[in-house]
């Protein structure tokens, strides 16, 4: 038996340089063969986001929102390139508390463990710390503009 676990253990530490990078996936269902392949699966990642989790459509909304105010009121190039930051960090944190959430499904099941629930609560805490900071971030560039427009 420990000879066939050393095997294994070698074939696992193998450097990737001598096996090729395709090889060393070789535990992938499929492997994208192209450039636009990837893109495909990148582009069927963002539409399970969009259609599953009702968080990640609210954050485009709001991000889109909040976008469309900073043209508006005609922030600096600066300004905006923050924003759409902000807004990028919290959509991109929800796609990977999406693969978090699907991840530990996967490995356990309907059943409780906290190992899992430490990682979905951490996952999504991540989540709100990034819409958080992104809200405020908005309120600092986006109100003092905006009571000037409304000249209050
Ligand atoms: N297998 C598990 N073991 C322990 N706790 C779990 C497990 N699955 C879920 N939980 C707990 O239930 C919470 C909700 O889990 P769920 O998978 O439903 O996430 P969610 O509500 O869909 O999150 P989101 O709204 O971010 O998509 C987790 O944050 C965690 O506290």
């Amino acid at each position: 038996m420990l000879p066939q676990t050393n095997n294994l253990l070698s074939e696992e530490i193998t450097p990737l340089s001598s096996q090729g990078h395709q090889a060393a996936r070789r535990g992938a269902w499929r492997i994208a063969a192209d450039l636009p392949t990837s893109f495909r699966y990148a582009a069927q990642g963002l539409a399970y986001g969009i259609v599953s989790q009702r968080n990640f459509r609210i954050h485009v909304v709001i991000g889109a929102v909040v976008f469309g105010l900073g043209l508006w009121l005609q922030l600096n190039l600066n300004d905006l390139a923050v924003l759409v930051l902000t807004v990028a960090a919290v959509l991109v944190l929800e796609l990977l508390n999406t693969s978090i959430e699907a991840v530990v499904d996967l490995a356990i099941g309907r059943r409780f463990h906290p190992l899992a629930r430490i990682a979905k609560d951490t996952a999504a805490a991540a989540v709100m710390v990034a819409a958080i900071s992104s809200l405020l971030i908005a309120l600092l560039l986006l109100l003092p503009p905006l009571l000037i427009r409304l000249g209050l």
